[in-house]
């Protein structure tokens, strides 16, 4: 009912400002579009689900979550695909990976600030109800 429509729309807007905020942050520019096969070739070999911010904004847009733990399942890609396709002890690799890492501490605390408990419970209930 329109309740439920009041709040996947908050939840829409949380997602889309937490999202539109990481791609604004230089540290993070490699994951705000999806790689370029042209330019890495070997990528869709190696990460079976990309991920990147495009993405996820395009995701909020079409409604495909409903909890932001839903969202987090999707933008957890970001970093593990890069952990992943960037093992070595190269230079590259270790500057890649440490943004990742960067990345990853940068959403948890965005989550643990900003989202109220009882919203994302209300969500879940969302959820359960479908
Ligand atoms: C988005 C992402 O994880 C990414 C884009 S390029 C890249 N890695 C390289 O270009 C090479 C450095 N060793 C492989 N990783």
């Amino acid at each position: 009912e329109q309740q439920e429509e009041d709040v996947l729309r908050e939840l829409r807007l949380f997602l889309r400002n937490v999202t539109e905020r990481l791609s604004l942050d230089r540290r993070f520019k490699a994951f705000t579009k999806p790689v370029d096969i042209e330019e890495v070739p070997d990528y869709m070999l190696v990460i079976r689900k990309p991920m990147d911010f495009s993405t996820l904004l395009t995701n909020i847009d079409e409604q495909k979550y409903v909890t932001v733990g839903e969202f987090m399942s999707d933008a957890e890609l970001i970093w593990q695909n890069a952990l992943e396709y960037n093992p070595d002890s190269d230079p590259m690799d270790r500057h890649i990976r440490h943004r990742a890492c960067a990345l990853k501490d940068t959403v948890r605390a965005i989550i643990r600030d900003e989202l109220d408990e009882d919203f994302e419970r209300v969500c879940e209930e969302v959820k359960e109800s479908r």
